[in-house]
């Protein structure tokens, strides 16, 4: 097995929302296409050392805060890498292609116009997800959970997780079209937590399936145009996930929580050494609540997800 090349890279956003990528010389491994700036860890350096470095060796800006976005262990046919990916919101100077290659500023919705490396696209999906993900909870009637949804939404929620097991399938089905109607007014993606078919019943945004779900399929369940979300306890079940190409999973319980007592936490400890060398956006479920957004995404992980602390309670 060839070793490992560890490199470190920065999504660089400007205070527009754009994000900065530019374009590898033809000369160069993977050349012509495009990338984020970054490079290989020298022995000496730590992976945030290494990208303070090649930000102000390769597009000269100066790196004033930067934090961990997600990391990839990828394998090319000639090559490991891991992909030590970070955030870098704060910056000094005007970025430019100072080794003389092309440098763009472009919104996140543009970047699936251009061609990136292979390990590149789980990063791409990173940063199509949000850092908090709505489970939604209980409510007495069905007008009372509209109402919570829609005031969840109008709290700044952009991924709702409809979960709604007490209702048959007619039921869902009509409820979750009201919901697309409100989450589609919010400009929020709707998944359902429920079994792939449904989609073709109900054109909202994707599936979460449930970890006993899970083992049911060898591939795939949703088209590649709609997401796959899937809960997951253990290494078993993050590995199938990456398996059937999740474009998200939910770790969980990273602590203990009211809903299903006597189920021992995993703690953050073990949470962010499961997710190392997943490469799906991992969300930190259990327990957990906004205050947790930044110790999950500092561990690796895409956000929080949760019922409790996202759900209104009228
Ligand atoms: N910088 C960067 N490297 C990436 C990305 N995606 C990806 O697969 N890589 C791979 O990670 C490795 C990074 O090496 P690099 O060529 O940038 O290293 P470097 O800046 O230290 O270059 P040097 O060897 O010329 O000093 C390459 O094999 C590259 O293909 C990405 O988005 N940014
Ligand atoms: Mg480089």
């Amino acid at each position: 097995m060839p070793k490992t090349l560890h490199v470190a890279a920065a999504v660089v956003t400007n205070d527009q929302g754009n994000v900065l990528i530019a374009r590898r010389p033809a000369t160069v491994d993977q050349g012509g296409l495009w990338e984020f700036p970054g490079g290989k860890l020298a022995p000496y350096e730590t992976a945030r050392q290494a990208l303070v470095r090649e930000l102000h060796e390769e597009v000269g800006i100066e790196v004033v805060s930067a934090t961990p976005l997600i990391r990839i262990h990828h394998q090319y046919p000639e090559k490991n890498v891991l992909l030590d990916i970070w955030s870098v919101d704060q910056f000094d100077g005007e970025a430019y292609g100072k080794e003389g290659q092309a440098v763009r500023w472009v919104s996140p919705d543009e970047l699936s116009q251009y061609s990136f490396p292979e390990a590149n696209k789980p990063i791409l999906k990173a940063l199509g997800l949000p850092d908090h993900y709505l489970v939604t909870g209980d409510a007495d009637n069905e007008d009372d959970w509209l109402s919570k949804l829609q005031k969840a939404l109008e709290s700044g929620i952009s991924l709702v997780q409809m979960r709604c097991h007490e209702l048959d399938e007619a039921e869902f089905i009509a409820r979750a079209e009201k919901a697309l109607k409100l989450t589609r007014e919010a400009n929020a993606r709707l998944l359902l937590n429920a079994e792939p078919g449904l989609l073709d019943k109900v054109g909202a945004d994707g599936i979460h399936l449930t970890s006993e779900r899970l083992s049911y399929y060898s591939q795939r369940p949703v088209p590649s145009d709609k997401l796959l979300s899937c809960a997951c306890h253990n290494i078993a079940e993050l590995n199938i996930s990456a398996a059937l190409q999740a474009d998200m999973v939910t770790l969980s319980p990273v602590e203990p929580t009211a809903s299903h007592p006597g189920v021992e936490a995993l703690g953050w400890q073990k949470f962010s050494e499961m997710i190392e060398k997943l490469s799906v956006p991992a969300y930190a479920l259990g327990g957990l609540g906004r205050a947790d957004i930044r110790r999950a995404r500092g561990l690796g992980g895409q956000g929080v997800a949760g019922i409790r602390a996202f759900w209104p309670q009228l």
